[in-house]
């Protein structure tokens, strides 16, 4: 009998990222099926960014595979950029090109997008699409950065660090924004637990390269006997994630 089972949205098996004298990812496996909204947290230098950089195909494994809807992000670059989108915490974007001419560049490689200037007003920043990249403030870029992610309707999204450094209003306004999107399957890296609290169905807790804990956020509160996400988060890691101002929001 064949299989019909649909591939899951993204599944990274027994992932590793060695560096000289570092191991920053140990042995992460996920599977995330389509149309759920699954977090990732953990303190800095957990591990979150290096593993979102290989589920993106950024970042080649030591060790380990990843599928995102069964395509291979490395082999399959081509058909992999149609389906993903992807916020990076650190976007490198060309800062002479203005925030649509960025939209305009980010629709052609997706073969249905959103409007232009509807990718824009998702973010509020209609008013800034004539402003080059480098003229934007750190939240208009953070902001442009989400509506890069978005605009090509990607199957996929991941987004880290959706929020940080944006003020309450907008950051709002984008969970918003994230909450609407219905089919799409979302990879949100956090070290915001009201964020991640309100939007994941999911979550995975990590420490030192590797998953500690996961479920949705009710059961890992459970599983800890505490009453707050964060406070299940000291408890099963041992360690306390840095509050905001020590993370220089
Ligand atoms: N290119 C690199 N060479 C050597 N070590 C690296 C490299 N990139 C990351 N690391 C190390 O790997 C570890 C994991 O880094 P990573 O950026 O994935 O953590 P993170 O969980 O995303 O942290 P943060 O919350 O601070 O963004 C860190 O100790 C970091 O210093």
């Amino acid at each position: 009998m064949t299989d019909t089972t649909p591939p899951l949205a993204v599944e990274a098996q027994r992932l590793v990222k060695r560096y000289k004298n570092k191991t920053a990812v140990d042995g992460i496996s996920l599977r995330i099926p389509a149309g759920e909204t699954f977090g990732v947290l953990g303190s800095n230098g957990a591990g979150k960014t290096t593993t979102m950089e290989m589920i993106a195909g950024l970042r080649k494994p030591t060790e380990g595979s990843v599928r995102i809807l069964g395509l291979d992000p490395l082999a399959d670059r081509a058909e992999v950029r149609q389906v993903l989108g992807v916020q990076l915490q650190h976007a490198n974007l060309h800062d002479a090109l203005t925030a649509r001419e960025l939209v305009d560049l980010y629709r052609s490689f997706y073969p249905n997008p959103l409007d232009a200037s509807r990718a824009l007003a998702m973010v509020e920043l209609q008013e800034k699409a004539t402003t080059r990249f480098s003229n934007l403030s750190g939240g208009q870029m953070q902001r442009l950065s989400i509506a890069l992610a978005l605009v090509g309707q990607p199957q996929v999204v991941i987004l880290d660090e959706l929020t940080t450094g944006l003020d309450p209003l907008a950051r709002r306004r984008v969970w918003s924004t994230i909450e609407a999107l219905q089919e799409q399957t979302v990879v949100l890296v956090s070290h915001a637990m009201d964020e991640v609290e309100r939007l994941c169905d999911r979550v995975a807790l990590i420490d030192a390269g590797r998953i500690i804990a996961q479920g949705a956020p009710d059961d890992l509160k459970a599983q800890a006997s505490a009453t707050t996400l964060e406070d299940a988060f000291v408890t099963l890691t041992g360690r306390a994630l840095l509050n905001e101002e020590e993370y220089g929001r």
